[in-house]
C-alpha cells in the first residue's frame, strides 16, 4: 500500500484490509454472543456502510435481519432546525433489538437527530454499531454499543467512505496527507 491520489487530494495507508476484517470478526462475534436470543433487526444507513454492514452481517451466526436505508436532510422550521427523514424503513421497531450500522461516527450530528426519531418508535433495544469514531470531533455526543476503531481527527477514504464520490471501493481505509 503507498500514497493515493483522488481528485486534487494525496491520502496515505491508515488501516489495513486484514486489520479491518480482523476487527470487524471480533465485533460480529461479540454481537452474536449479545444478540443471539433477540432476533435483531440491523438498520444500515447508506451510502458510506455499505461495505462494513455487508462484512459484519457475514460474520454474524446468530438469526438476524438487516434493512438498508437513506437519510435525507432538509431545513425543517426554525423550532424544529434541520430535520433528517429516513428514505426505506418500512419495519416496525416496536419490541425490536435494533443495531444501527454506520462507517463513522463523526461529529454526531447524524445520529444525534436520527436516533430520537427511532426511539419515538420504542423499539426493545436501540443499538449502535460503528466502524470507526473521532472522539476529537464529536459535536453531539453519541453512545456507541459496538465500535471498531477510534481515530485522530482527520478525513478518511476507502471502504464505504468518499471524498468526493470517489474512494468508496478502497478495501483498506486511508487518511488525508495534510
Ligand atoms: O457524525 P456526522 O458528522 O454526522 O458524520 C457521520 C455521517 O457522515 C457520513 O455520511 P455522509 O453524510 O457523508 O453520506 P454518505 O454515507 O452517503 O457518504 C457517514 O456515513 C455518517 O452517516
Ligand atoms: O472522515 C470522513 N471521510 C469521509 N466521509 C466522512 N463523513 C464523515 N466523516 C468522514
Amino acid at each position: 500500500m503507498s500514497v493515493i491520489q483522488v481528485h486534487d487530494k494525496k491520502f496515505q495507508p491508515y488501516i489495513g484490509a486484514t486489520e479491518l476484517q480482523q476487527r470487524i470478526r471480533e465485533m460480529a462475534a461479540e454481537m452474536s454472543r449479545d444478540l443471539k436470543d433477540e432476533r435483531p433487526l440491523f438498520i444500515a444507513i447508506l451510502n458510506g456502510s455499505f461495505m462494513f454492514a455487508g462484512d459484519l452481517f457475514k460474520y454474524l451466526n446468530i438469526p438476524a435481519e438487516i434493512s438498508f436505508i437513506k437519510l435525507a436532510s432538509y431545513k425543517g422550521t426554525k423550532s424544529t432546525g434541520n430535520v433528517v427523514q429516513a428514505i426505506g424503513l418500512d419495519e416496525d421497531l416496536f419490541g425490536r433489538t435494533v443495531v444501527i450500522v454506520e462507517d463513522i461516527v463523526d461529529t454526531g450530528k447524524t445520529l444525534s437527530q436520527f436516533l430520537p426519531q427511532l426511539e419515538h418508535q420504542q423499539p426493545k433495544k436501540l443499538l449502535v454499531a460503528s466502524l470507526l469514531t473521532k472522539p476529537e470531533a464529536m459535536v453531539h455526543p453519541i453512545k456507541i454499543d459496538y465500535l471498531g476503531f477510534s481515530v485522530p481527527n482527520k478525513f478518511l477514504l476507502g471502504y464505504g467512505l468518499d471524498y468526493d464520490g470517489l474512494g468508496r471501493n478502497l478495501p483498506e481505509i486511508y487518511q488525508l496527507v495534510e
